[in-house]
């Protein structure tokens, strides 16, 4: 039997100024499915994720997360309703260390106050979600190290155990190897595979890197001028003609 549906988009589109960004966006996606979402750059990608998360609110069509429509919901309560996202540039406090990075999302998932940051008990709720995330993401050894130390491929999986310490039902990731050296590239990928695979989290993952997403992803929406020029396994968008002319002058 098909898992529900975690993430549906209807008819979604935004005008900004006499701009058409998005344009009759509809999109279902699977619980426990990991979708790519890939297009040409000003495709409209950040654009959706930002009206996923809440960011940018849509002028026409709705936006619904395990059957509830969040349209209306501002970014806080789109993160209570189940969607958690990571951005394309760094969202780590460079001087806290790793584990109080994501103590602090551990902390606001349980809705306690921040200051007990500055207080870390290894006894207590917050400390113990952060360190099994943080193990999670396999950097256990860097715990105590200060985040705006870390190399990029690091502070990505910092970011991906914060966004676990949340625990949403829906991970949107922007481009989550945009700046990671080419030696991190394959144990940020792992990590994504393990986050999805093994836990049958629900994930959206933007990204430029076309052989990560291949190897990735269950299924490949393509964008092209704001609106969605397909949908299919990696094997079907990558044979399909569309795809290639709107990828004309870009490698694929
Ligand atoms: N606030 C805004 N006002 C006007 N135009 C915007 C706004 N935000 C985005 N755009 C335009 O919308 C289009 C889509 O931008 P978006 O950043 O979503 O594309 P993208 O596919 O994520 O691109 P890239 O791969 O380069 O990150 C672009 O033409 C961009 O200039």
């Amino acid at each position: 039997m098909d898992a529900p549906i975690a993430l549906e988009l209807a008819g979604v589109g935004l005008s900004i100024g006499g701009a058409r960004i998005l344009d009759d966006v509809n999109l279902s996606v699977r619980r426990g499915e990991m979708l790519g979402v890939i297009g040409p750059n000003g495709a409209g990608k950040t654009t959706l994720f930002n009206v996923i998360s809440g960011l940018l609110r849509p002028t026409e069509g709705t936006v619904a997360v395990s059957g509830n429509d969040v349209g209306r919901l501002a970014v806080h309560r789109r993160a209570a309703a189940g969607l958690g996202r990571t951005f394309q540039t760094s969202s780590l406090f460079p001087q806290l260390s790793v584990l109080e990075n994501v103590r602090l999302a551990a902390q606001a998932k349980l809705g306690g106050s921040l200051s007990l940051l500055r207080f870390p008990r290894s006894g207590d709720e917050a400390t113990g979600i952060a360190a099994g995330c943080i193990a999670e993401v396999g950097l256990e050894a860097k715990a105590a190290s200060a985040a705006g130390g870390l190399s990029h491929g690091d502070k990505r999986k910092v970011e991906i155990a914060m966004l676990l310490a949340a625990d949403p039902a829906v991970i949107l990731l922007d481009e989550p190897m945009a700046g990671v050296g080419s030696g991190d590239v394959a144990g940020l990928s792992e990590v994504i595979r393990r986050m999805h695979r093994d836990s049958g989290r629900t994930v959206l993952m933007v990204e430029h890197h076309m052989e990560v997403v291949l190897g990735l992803v269950d299924r490949v929406a393509v964008m092209h001028h704001g609106s969605l020029l397909a949908v299919d396994t990696p094997e079907a968008v990558m044979a399909n003609p569309l795809v290639q002319s709107a990828y004309l002058g870009e490698p694929v």
